[in-house]
């Protein structure tokens, strides 16, 4: 069989392995990207997550019907797909493989695309092949139909009209939220006693009621009996209720991807969840062999998996001086409506971690811009050590929040005191202006 050696290989088309594949390319080194589906170069978020998901909330937010949504959608997508094949293909040091990738030993790596097959080889090789759905394990998960995951449920046409949703995670509140604006009639299904349970209790409280106020109707607390079918429609039996729909979606968490790429021919170890472990530097328990993104277990956000490219092109390239340790206030944001952003502790928390903290908070609609904007929904709370004046953590909720949220990560990696936005000159009317108000304490 054909052997080709490499001196980068990349196993997924994610956002670390693209991005070390390109810059590898463009000093000159061989480099070998290998991703299986055609429809998903450059990876999840563009391609079947982030982007498609904030597109279609985008579109169903400017009133477009669901047959312009998934066009939009289809647009966005197939631009960067695009884009990003072309990032990779128009580089002469870069060879894209469309196929599957397997590990046949430590350092090669067997690709089939039908007939053909390939084996490449390389004392370097970044696996990045990204999380799968989790299926709940609910008595008739395996038989049923009209269950979705997040990736089924993009593709379907025509639009149902009433839409049950399993898990309160971000996937499963971004989506109830996308299908009410859609005028959809959504039933979550959640098994803790409320939603968003780690968030502060004002925006536990504040979300609910705009959730319920644009028609989601929320079942705390509850027992997922079975899932079954009446005729063609899913059926959930919850609390030994049954609720039917046109279409289910469950969004139940993620898995790395680790089942089908051949770890059993190597000497890489994997974790109970099946992470593959890494070191600091995202290095697995083989020497050279690296694994980025979603794969090693590490918080799933695409500038995550950008981060672990930081942190391997730092080791290949440079001093390795930027390593996991390093990582530090990672923000993040739901996209509700409004946004819901976070960096850092709660108040409870930092209470728990034994700080004595002082905190402020403050509703959106005591804020200029909102007025300005027509849109009072949502709260700020902030977070301070009472020590040191440094501060632990933020929640913005509000419209904007999900770019007003890194303005405050930028404070806290840099060591600013809160009063540092106390006293800040901020351009008027922005919902940044609010931090001043925010700190002011
Ligand atoms: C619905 C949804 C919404 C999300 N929204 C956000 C968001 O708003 N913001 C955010 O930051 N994160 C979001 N995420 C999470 C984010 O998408 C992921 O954390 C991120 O895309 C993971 O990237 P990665 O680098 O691990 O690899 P991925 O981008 O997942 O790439 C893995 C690639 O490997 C390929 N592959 C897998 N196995 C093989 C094989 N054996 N051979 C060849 N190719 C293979 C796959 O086809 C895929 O293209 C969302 C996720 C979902 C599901
Ligand atoms: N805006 C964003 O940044 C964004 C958006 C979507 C997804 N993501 C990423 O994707 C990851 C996966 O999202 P997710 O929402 O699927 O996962 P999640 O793990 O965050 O939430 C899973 C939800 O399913 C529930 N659940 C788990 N097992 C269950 C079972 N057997 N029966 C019923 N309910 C069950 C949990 O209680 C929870 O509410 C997230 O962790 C996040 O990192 C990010």
């Amino acid at each position: 069989m054909n052997t080709k050696h490499y001196d980068l290989i990349v196993l997924g088309f994610g956002k670390a392995g693209k991005t070390l594949a390109a810059k590898f390319g463009s000093m000159g080194k061989a480099v070998a990207m290998i991703e299986e589906n055609p429809l998903m170069y450059g990876g999840t978020c563009i391609n079947i997550a982030c982007i498609p998901t904030k597109t279609m909330i985008v579109a169903a937010s400017k009133g477009l019907s669901y047959d312009q949504v998934l066009n939009q959608r289809e647009v966005v997508t197939s631009r960067l797909r695009n884009k990003n094949f072309g990032m990779l293909d128009t580089n002469e040091h870069v060879d894209v493989y469309t196929g599957h990738g397997e590990f046949i030993s430590n350092k090669e790596i067997a690709v089939t695309a039908g007939e053909d097959k390939i084996i490449l080889c390389g004392e370097t090789i970044i696996i990045n092949t990204g999380a799968v759905a989790i299926k709940p394990n609910i008595d008739g998960i395996d038989t049923a139909t009209g269950f979705y995951n997040s990736t089924e449920i993009q593709q379907l046409s025509p639009q149902p009209s009433t839409l049950g949703i399993i898990g309160a995670g971000p996937i499963g509140l971004e989506f109830a939220s996308l299908y009410a604006k859609l005028g959809a009639k959504v039933t979550v299904f959640n098994i803790e006693s409320s939603i968003l349970k780690r968030e502060e209790p004002i925006v536990q409280e504040l979300a609910n009621e705009y959730l319920t106020e644009q028609g989601i109707t929320i079942l705390n607390d509850v027992t997922l009996n079975s899932v079954s079918n009446d005729g063609n429609k899913p059926v959930i039996t919850a609390n030994g209720q049954n609720y039917t729909f046109d279409a289910v979606l469950y969004a139940t968490g993620r898995k790395p991807n680790t089942a089908n790429i051949g770890l059993e021919h190597t000497d890489i170890t994997t974790n109970e969840r099946g992470a593959i472990v890494v070191n600091d530097t995202c290095e697995s328990s083989v020497s050279g062999v690296y694994a980025v993104g979603d794969v090693n277990g590490g918080p799933q956000f695409t500038y995550i998996s950008l981060d672990d490219f930081r942190i391997v092109f730092s080791a290949l390239t440079g001093n390795g001086q930027y390593t996991l340790k390093d990582r530090k206030n990672i923000p993040y944001t739901t996209f509700l409506t409004p946004p819901l952003a976070r960096v850092g502790l709660t108040e409870e928390d930092a209470i728990n971690k034994g700080y004595t903290v002082k905190t402020k908070e403050m509703l959106v609609a005591t804020m200029p811009r909102a007025h300005v904007n027509d849109y009072l929904k949502g709260a700020f709370k902030i977070v301070v050590n009472a020590d040191n004046d440094l501060i632990l953590g933020a929640t913005l909720y509000s419209q904007g929040a999900e770019e007003l949220i890194n303005l405050i990560k930028m404070a806290m990696d840099n060591n600013i005191p809160y009063t540092y936005f106390k006293n800040q000159i901020f351009t008027h009317p922005t919902m940044a202006e609010n931090l001043n108000d925010l700190c002011n304490f």
